[in-house]
Protein backbone atom coordinates (compact mmCIF):
# COMPACT_ATOMS: atom_id res chain seq x y z
CA UNK A 1 0.00 0.00 0.00
CA UNK A 2 1.33 3.88 -1.25
CA UNK A 3 2.58 5.72 2.26
CA UNK A 4 -0.10 7.64 3.64
CA UNK A 5 0.24 11.05 5.24
CA UNK A 6 -2.04 11.47 8.75
CA UNK A 7 -3.37 15.34 9.21
CA UNK A 8 -5.54 16.22 12.47
CA UNK A 9 -7.30 19.10 12.23
CA UNK A 10 -9.99 20.71 14.52
CA UNK A 11 -13.46 19.13 14.09
CA UNK A 12 -15.33 22.18 14.74
CA UNK A 13 -14.23 25.84 16.14
CA UNK A 14 -12.18 28.98 15.20
CA UNK A 15 -9.68 26.74 13.08
CA UNK A 16 -11.69 24.58 11.19
CA UNK A 17 -12.68 26.60 8.47
CA UNK A 18 -9.35 27.99 7.57
CA UNK A 19 -7.49 24.84 8.27
CA UNK A 20 -9.98 22.77 5.29
CA UNK A 21 -9.67 26.06 3.09
CA UNK A 22 -5.84 25.96 3.10
CA UNK A 23 -5.99 21.79 2.36
CA UNK A 24 -8.34 22.29 -0.53
CA UNK A 25 -6.20 25.75 -1.86
CA UNK A 26 -3.03 23.35 -2.22
CA UNK A 27 -5.39 21.42 -4.50
CA UNK A 28 -5.86 18.49 -2.44
CA UNK A 29 -9.79 17.05 -2.83
CA UNK A 30 -11.71 15.28 -0.17
CA UNK A 31 -15.63 14.80 0.72
CA UNK A 32 -15.90 16.64 4.21
CA UNK A 33 -18.71 15.44 6.04
CA UNK A 34 -19.72 16.04 9.41
CA UNK A 35 -20.21 12.94 10.78
CA UNK A 36 -16.99 11.12 9.50
CA UNK A 37 -14.08 11.74 11.37
CA UNK A 38 -11.51 10.72 9.23
CA UNK A 39 -11.34 11.26 5.43
CA UNK A 40 -9.02 10.59 2.81
CA UNK A 41 -7.97 12.54 -0.09
CA UNK A 42 -8.57 11.56 -3.81
CA UNK A 43 -5.97 13.07 -5.03
CA UNK A 44 -3.07 13.19 -2.76
CA UNK A 45 -2.06 10.72 -0.16
CA UNK A 46 -3.48 12.33 2.52
CA UNK A 47 -5.78 11.36 5.19
CA UNK A 48 -7.54 13.62 7.21
CA UNK A 49 -8.56 12.75 10.98
CA UNK A 50 -11.19 15.56 12.35
CA UNK A 51 -10.21 16.19 16.24
CA UNK A 52 -10.71 18.19 19.24
CA UNK A 53 -7.87 21.13 19.00
CA UNK A 54 -6.39 20.17 22.61
CA UNK A 55 -5.74 16.59 21.58
CA UNK A 56 -3.92 17.37 18.34
CA UNK A 57 -0.40 18.02 20.34
CA UNK A 58 -0.27 14.76 21.54
CA UNK A 59 -1.75 12.86 18.74
CA UNK A 60 1.37 14.54 16.83
CA UNK A 61 3.70 13.82 19.60
CA UNK A 62 3.33 10.54 19.62
CA UNK A 63 2.78 9.92 16.33
CA UNK A 64 -0.65 8.62 15.88
CA UNK A 65 -1.08 11.58 13.36
CA UNK A 66 1.86 12.75 11.22
CA UNK A 67 0.92 16.52 11.08
CA UNK A 68 -1.76 18.60 13.03
CA UNK A 69 -3.01 22.55 12.68
CA UNK A 70 -3.52 23.89 16.07
CA UNK A 71 -3.11 27.13 17.65
CA UNK A 72 0.39 27.90 19.18
CA UNK A 73 -1.83 28.65 22.58
CA UNK A 74 -2.60 25.39 22.50
CA UNK A 75 0.50 23.95 21.57
CA UNK A 76 2.61 25.67 23.95
CA UNK A 77 -0.03 24.90 26.72
CA UNK A 78 0.66 20.99 25.64
CA UNK A 79 4.13 21.59 26.46
CA UNK A 80 5.49 20.44 22.85
CA UNK A 81 5.90 23.78 21.40
CA UNK A 82 9.41 22.10 19.25
CA UNK A 83 6.69 19.93 16.84
CA UNK A 84 6.19 23.53 15.22
CA UNK A 85 7.62 23.85 11.60
CA UNK A 86 5.10 26.33 10.17
CA UNK A 87 3.24 29.54 10.98
CA UNK A 88 0.17 29.73 8.75
CA UNK A 89 -1.35 33.03 9.63
CA UNK A 90 -4.46 32.38 10.33
CA UNK A 91 -6.77 32.17 13.68
CA UNK A 92 -4.98 34.90 15.23
CA UNK A 93 -5.08 35.93 18.79
CA UNK A 94 -3.40 37.24 22.00
CA UNK A 95 -3.57 35.49 25.28
CA UNK A 96 -4.61 37.82 27.77
CA UNK A 97 -5.02 38.88 31.58
CA UNK A 98 -8.64 41.06 32.78
CA UNK A 99 -9.50 42.19 35.52
CA UNK A 100 -13.26 43.26 36.44
CA UNK A 101 -13.49 47.03 34.46
CA UNK A 102 -13.70 48.68 37.65
CA UNK A 103 -10.87 47.35 40.05
CA UNK A 104 -7.91 48.82 40.34
CA UNK A 105 -4.36 47.66 38.50
CA UNK A 106 -1.13 49.58 37.91
CA UNK A 107 0.81 46.47 36.79
CA UNK A 108 1.31 42.94 37.06
CA UNK A 109 2.40 42.84 41.10
CA UNK A 110 -1.22 43.76 41.70
CA UNK A 111 -1.75 40.14 41.15
CA UNK A 112 0.03 38.96 43.81
CA UNK A 113 -2.58 36.25 46.06
CA UNK A 114 -5.48 36.79 43.59
CA UNK A 115 -7.66 33.72 42.16
CA UNK A 116 -7.09 34.13 38.68
CA UNK A 117 -9.52 31.60 36.18
CA UNK A 118 -7.86 30.19 32.60
CA UNK A 119 -8.16 27.23 30.47
CA UNK A 120 -3.87 27.88 30.00
CA UNK A 121 -2.35 27.76 33.25
CA UNK A 122 0.92 26.39 32.54
CA UNK A 123 1.23 29.37 30.07
CA UNK A 124 0.25 31.41 32.36
CA UNK A 125 1.54 30.14 35.36
CA UNK A 126 5.28 30.45 33.80
CA UNK A 127 4.45 34.62 32.79
CA UNK A 128 3.50 34.72 36.70
CA UNK A 129 6.26 32.93 37.77
CA UNK A 130 9.32 35.17 35.52
CA UNK A 131 7.18 38.37 37.10
CA UNK A 132 7.82 36.96 40.42
CA UNK A 133 4.42 37.13 41.22
CA UNK A 134 2.23 34.63 42.98
CA UNK A 135 -1.20 33.80 42.38
CA UNK A 136 -3.84 30.66 43.13
CA UNK A 137 -4.51 29.41 39.44
CA UNK A 138 -7.97 28.00 38.76
CA UNK A 139 -8.31 26.07 35.63
CA UNK A 140 -11.54 26.03 33.83
CA UNK A 141 -12.01 24.33 30.48
CA UNK A 142 -14.37 27.37 28.69
CA UNK A 143 -16.69 30.56 29.35
CA UNK A 144 -13.40 32.21 31.41
CA UNK A 145 -14.86 35.94 31.33
CA UNK A 146 -18.13 35.02 33.71
CA UNK A 147 -15.60 34.16 36.05
CA UNK A 148 -15.74 37.49 38.11
CA UNK A 149 -18.88 37.75 38.07
CA UNK A 150 -20.01 34.66 39.78
CA UNK A 151 -17.20 35.07 42.70
CA UNK A 152 -14.99 32.53 40.82
CA UNK A 153 -11.70 34.85 40.53
CA UNK A 154 -10.55 37.86 40.83
CA UNK A 155 -9.17 38.12 37.38
CA UNK A 156 -9.23 35.69 34.04
CA UNK A 157 -6.45 34.84 31.28
CA UNK A 158 -8.13 34.17 28.14
CA UNK A 159 -7.91 34.52 24.29
CA UNK A 160 -8.98 37.96 23.33
CA UNK A 161 -9.20 38.90 19.53
CA UNK A 162 -11.47 41.88 18.76
CA UNK A 163 -12.13 42.47 23.02
CA UNK A 164 -15.65 42.08 22.05
CA UNK A 165 -16.19 38.82 24.58
CA UNK A 166 -14.38 41.14 27.51
CA UNK A 167 -16.38 44.37 26.97
CA UNK A 168 -19.86 42.10 27.10
CA UNK A 169 -18.95 40.88 30.59
CA UNK A 170 -17.42 44.06 32.14
CA UNK A 171 -13.60 43.03 31.91
CA UNK A 172 -10.86 45.34 30.43
CA UNK A 173 -7.70 44.09 29.49
CA UNK A 174 -4.31 44.71 30.99
CA UNK A 175 -1.79 42.65 30.40
CA UNK A 176 -0.52 40.36 27.00
CA UNK A 177 0.41 36.83 28.29
CA UNK A 178 0.94 35.71 24.74
CA UNK A 179 0.20 35.71 21.08
CA UNK A 180 -0.45 32.89 18.82
CA UNK A 181 -1.48 32.20 15.10
CA UNK A 182 -2.84 28.70 13.38
CA UNK A 183 0.80 26.38 13.24
CA UNK A 184 1.12 23.19 11.40
CA UNK A 185 3.48 20.83 13.29
CA UNK A 186 4.95 17.49 12.64
CA UNK A 187 5.99 14.72 14.43
CA UNK A 188 9.71 14.14 14.84
CA UNK A 189 10.45 11.50 13.43
CA UNK A 190 8.80 10.56 10.30
CA UNK A 191 9.91 8.00 7.99
CA UNK A 192 11.71 9.18 4.70
CA UNK A 193 8.49 8.69 2.74
CA UNK A 194 6.06 10.96 4.92
CA UNK A 195 8.95 13.72 5.45
CA UNK A 196 8.80 13.86 1.14
CA UNK A 197 5.18 14.25 1.10
CA UNK A 198 5.49 16.80 4.47
CA UNK A 199 8.21 18.44 1.78
CA UNK A 200 5.48 18.34 -1.38
CA UNK A 201 2.44 20.13 1.42
CA UNK A 202 4.81 22.74 2.75
CA UNK A 203 5.95 23.85 -1.34
CA UNK A 204 2.13 23.72 -1.94
CA UNK A 205 1.25 25.89 0.97
CA UNK A 206 4.06 28.56 0.26
CA UNK A 207 2.74 29.00 -2.58
CA UNK A 208 -0.50 29.49 -1.42
CA UNK A 209 0.29 32.14 1.49
CA UNK A 210 2.64 33.99 -0.96
CA UNK A 211 -0.53 34.47 -3.33
CA UNK A 212 -2.25 35.39 -0.47
CA UNK A 213 0.27 38.20 0.43
CA UNK A 214 0.33 39.52 -3.29
CA UNK A 215 -1.50 40.97 -6.04
CA UNK A 216 -1.53 41.07 -10.01
CA UNK A 217 -1.83 44.38 -11.02
CA UNK A 218 -2.51 45.92 -14.86
CA UNK A 219 -2.02 49.40 -15.57
CA UNK A 220 -1.64 52.07 -18.66
CA UNK A 221 0.45 54.53 -18.75
CA UNK A 222 2.60 56.95 -20.93
CA UNK A 223 5.69 55.83 -22.35
CA UNK A 224 7.49 58.68 -20.79
CA UNK A 225 6.37 57.65 -17.20
CA UNK A 226 7.49 54.28 -17.44
CA UNK A 227 10.55 54.61 -15.74
CA UNK A 228 9.03 56.12 -12.78
CA UNK A 229 6.61 53.74 -12.98
CA UNK A 230 9.11 50.92 -13.08
CA UNK A 231 10.61 52.25 -10.71
CA UNK A 232 7.18 51.91 -8.08
CA UNK A 233 6.88 48.13 -9.49
CA UNK A 234 9.89 46.12 -9.09
CA UNK A 235 7.70 42.80 -9.76
CA UNK A 236 9.51 39.18 -9.42
CA UNK A 237 11.82 40.30 -11.38
CA UNK A 238 11.02 43.13 -13.51
CA UNK A 239 7.95 44.01 -14.92
CA UNK A 240 6.26 43.11 -18.43
CA UNK A 241 5.90 46.17 -20.63
CA UNK A 242 4.38 45.59 -24.05
CA UNK A 243 3.09 48.61 -25.96
CA UNK A 244 -0.40 49.63 -26.73
CA UNK A 245 -2.23 50.42 -30.12
CA UNK A 246 -2.25 53.78 -29.26
CA UNK A 247 1.05 55.66 -29.48
CA UNK A 248 3.17 57.13 -26.86
CA UNK A 249 1.00 54.13 -24.20
CA UNK A 250 2.40 51.07 -22.74
CA UNK A 251 0.38 48.37 -20.67
CA UNK A 252 2.55 47.72 -16.87
CA UNK A 253 1.71 44.01 -15.53
CA UNK A 254 3.36 43.14 -12.52
CA UNK A 255 3.20 41.56 -8.38
CA UNK A 256 2.50 44.07 -5.38
CA UNK A 257 2.48 42.88 -1.77
CA UNK A 258 -0.75 43.69 -0.67
CA UNK A 259 0.45 45.44 2.91
CA UNK A 260 2.05 48.24 -0.52
CA UNK A 261 -0.59 48.15 -2.75
CA UNK A 262 -2.79 51.20 -1.75
CA UNK A 263 0.18 53.37 -0.80
CA UNK A 264 1.62 51.93 -4.67
CA UNK A 265 -1.36 52.58 -6.75
CA UNK A 266 -1.76 56.20 -5.49
CA UNK A 267 2.03 56.99 -6.56
CA UNK A 268 0.89 55.21 -9.68
CA UNK A 269 -1.98 57.64 -9.97
CA UNK A 270 0.45 60.52 -9.90
CA UNK A 271 3.04 60.00 -11.88
CA UNK A 272 0.07 59.06 -15.02
CA UNK A 273 -0.90 55.65 -14.64
CA UNK A 274 -4.53 54.82 -15.74
CA UNK A 275 -6.49 51.91 -16.03
CA UNK A 276 -5.34 50.16 -12.74
CA UNK A 277 -6.80 46.68 -12.87
CA UNK A 278 -5.69 44.17 -9.87
CA UNK A 279 -6.22 40.75 -9.58
CA UNK A 280 -6.34 37.87 -6.76
CA UNK A 281 -3.55 35.51 -7.77
CA UNK A 282 -4.25 31.74 -7.35
CA UNK A 283 -0.68 29.92 -6.60
CA UNK A 284 2.69 31.65 -6.41
CA UNK A 285 5.93 29.95 -7.17
CA UNK A 286 8.90 30.96 -7.08
N1 LIG B 1 -11.68 34.89 18.95
C1 LIG B 1 -10.68 34.29 18.33
N2 LIG B 1 -10.07 34.86 17.27
C2 LIG B 1 -9.04 34.24 16.64
N3 LIG B 1 -8.57 33.03 17.00
C3 LIG B 1 -9.16 32.42 18.02
C4 LIG B 1 -10.24 33.01 18.73
N4 LIG B 1 -10.64 32.16 19.69
C5 LIG B 1 -9.83 31.10 19.57
N5 LIG B 1 -8.94 31.23 18.59
C6 LIG B 1 -7.88 30.27 18.16
O1 LIG B 1 -8.54 29.12 17.65
C7 LIG B 1 -8.27 27.98 18.50
C8 LIG B 1 -9.53 27.15 18.61
O2 LIG B 1 -10.52 27.94 19.25
P1 LIG B 1 -11.93 27.32 19.64
O3 LIG B 1 -12.68 28.37 20.40
O4 LIG B 1 -12.58 26.76 18.42
O5 LIG B 1 -11.43 26.14 20.59
P2 LIG B 1 -12.19 25.09 21.48
O6 LIG B 1 -13.51 25.64 21.90
O7 LIG B 1 -11.19 24.68 22.51
O8 LIG B 1 -12.44 23.90 20.44
P3 LIG B 1 -12.45 22.31 20.62
O9 LIG B 1 -13.90 21.94 20.70
O10 LIG B 1 -11.82 21.77 19.35
O11 LIG B 1 -11.67 21.94 21.85
C9 LIG B 1 -7.76 28.57 19.81
O12 LIG B 1 -6.93 27.67 20.50
C10 LIG B 1 -7.02 29.79 19.34
O13 LIG B 1 -5.74 29.44 18.84
O1 LIG C 1 -12.12 38.94 21.74
P1 LIG C 1 -13.23 38.21 21.03
O2 LIG C 1 -13.26 38.51 19.58
O3 LIG C 1 -14.56 38.39 21.70
O4 LIG C 1 -12.87 36.64 21.08
C1 LIG C 1 -12.54 35.99 22.28
C2 LIG C 1 -13.40 34.80 22.55
O5 LIG C 1 -13.30 33.88 21.46
C3 LIG C 1 -13.06 32.57 21.98
O6 LIG C 1 -14.24 31.90 22.28
P2 LIG C 1 -15.21 31.31 21.15
O7 LIG C 1 -16.11 32.38 20.64
O8 LIG C 1 -14.39 30.59 20.11
O9 LIG C 1 -16.09 30.30 21.96
P3 LIG C 1 -15.68 29.04 22.87
O10 LIG C 1 -15.50 29.62 24.26
O11 LIG C 1 -16.86 28.16 22.76
O12 LIG C 1 -14.42 28.41 22.33
C4 LIG C 1 -12.29 32.84 23.28
O13 LIG C 1 -12.39 31.76 24.20
C5 LIG C 1 -12.92 34.11 23.79
O14 LIG C 1 -14.00 33.83 24.67
MG1 LIG D 1 -10.34 22.99 22.76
Amino acid sequence: MPTMIRLAIQKSGRLSEDSLNLIRECGISFVASSYKLKTEATNFPLEILYLRDDDIPGYVQDGVADLGIVGQNVLVEAGYPALEIQALGFSKCRLSLAVPRAAAYDSVADLQGMNIATSYPAILGKYLTERGVQANLHTISGSVEIAPSIGLAEAICDIVSSGSTLLGNGLREVETVFRSEAVLIAHENLSAEKRELLEQLLFRMQAVRRARRNKYILLNAPTASLDAVKALLPGIKSPTVTPLAEEGWVSVQSVVNEDDFWHITGQLKAVGAEGILVLPIEKMIS
